[in-house]
């Protein structure tokens, strides 16, 4: 919606026919966004081939542990020139890559040929046309700035910036930090609970960052502090929910079944892990959420364990 209101033909893959007929004869997505109508220059169907053809900007939006195989079928299809458009916000399980990465191990098209888009976005709020601020990354700047001129509309307002690396982490670890905050929300903790989580989950995002080689300023900007702050407050986010029914004592079964869409954190929470052990990196608050996602440890457990974790310095 996004690009064909910046004026761009656009043509969705779905992967049931019947989606996608529905998307052509309605105007709608009546399964994921019932309600929104959809501009009249974005088609739909059902053939990847189709939508692949002749594209100049190639969109991907599965779910990050579904990309690697998605794009093996997808990448005999892809137009020769096109940019490829990451928007997930995950870490691959067992490789730890970035969604830039596995593009381009999967296709080997260059890193001055991906570009990603990432920053407080939550789809429902875009779809109603709210006014959001974005980050477009490519390692190319003069490539970042065409997919800003075809992304940019009255109420989409994208920055360009070359720091791929740290856009990636910011995305994939608020997810994480977002499922924090959701669980201490059903636990009942309040704001300074919520305030200390954003702002040391955004320390060790930091500090992964660092340790990877991103800028530590992107982590303050939209794809860092600004999707921290829309994940952590909002409950269309699907993590920060997902957290708020494991905090309230759902099983991690019972929260899966009630959960409709990704939620990329629960996860990523493990591979972010993984990419920090890799560079010896403390991630305490990742620790703690893969303990209770996959561990099964009691969120008042894991409260005071962190809480009693040794004293430093707020910088190290
Ligand atoms: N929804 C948001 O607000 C939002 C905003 C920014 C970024 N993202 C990111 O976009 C990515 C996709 O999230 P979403 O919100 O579109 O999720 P979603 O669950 O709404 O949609 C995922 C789509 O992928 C399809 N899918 C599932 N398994 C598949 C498979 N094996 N092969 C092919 N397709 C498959 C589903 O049918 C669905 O259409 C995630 O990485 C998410 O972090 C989402
Ligand atoms: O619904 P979530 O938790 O995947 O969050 C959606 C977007 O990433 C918010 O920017």
């Amino acid at each position: 919606m996004v690009l064909a209101d910046a004026g761009c033909d656009v043509t969705l893959w779905a992967r049931r026919a019947e989606l996608a007929e529905a998307v052509n004869s309605t105007r709608t997505n009546p399964d994921y966004l019932p309600g929104v109508e959809l501009p009249e220059n974005v088609r739909a169907t059902a053939d990847p081939a189709q939508a692949a053809a002749d594209a100049d900007f190639t969109v991907l939006a599965v779910p990050s542990q579904t990309l690697r195989q998605n794009l093996g079928e997808w990448a005999p299809l892809l137009a020769p020139d096109t940019v490829l458009v990451s928007l997930m916000k995950g870490v691959e399980l067992g490789s730890a890559m970035r969604m830039s990465e596995v593009i381009e191990d999967v296709t080997k098209v260059g890193e001055d040929r991906i570009a990603i888009v990432t920053g407080p976005n939550l789809a429902r709020e875009i779809a109603a046309r709210q006014p959001a601020a974005a980050v477009v990354a490519c390692r190319d700047e003069a490539v970042a700035q065409r997919l800003q001129v075809a992304s940019h509309t009255p109420y989409f307002r994208p920055y360009t910036n070359t720091d791929v690396i740290g856009c990636e982490l910011g995305g994939a670890v608020k997810n994480v930090i977002g499922l924090a905050v959701g669980i201490a929300d059903g636990m009942g903790l309040g704001d300074n609970t919520k305030g200390s989580l954003i702002t040391r989950g955004l320390a060790e995002t930091t500090r992964l960052g660092l340790a990877m080689g991103a800028d530590p300023l992107t982590f303050s900007g939209l794809a860092g502090l600004g999707d921290l702050v829309a994940t952590c407050s909002s409950p269309l986010s699907r993590n920060h929910t997902f957290g708020t029914n494991l905090g309230k004592g759902m099983t991690l079964q019972e929260t899966i079944a009630v959960t409709k869409q990704t939620a990329e954190g629960v996860k990523s929470c493990e591979s972010v892990l993984d990419l920090a052990r890799r560079h010896g990196v403390d991630m305490p608050i990742t620790e703690t959420v893969v303990a209770i996602v996959h561990e099964g440890k009691s969120p008042v457990v894991a409260v005071k364990e962190l809480m009693s974790r040794s004293a430093k310095p707020e910088r190290r």
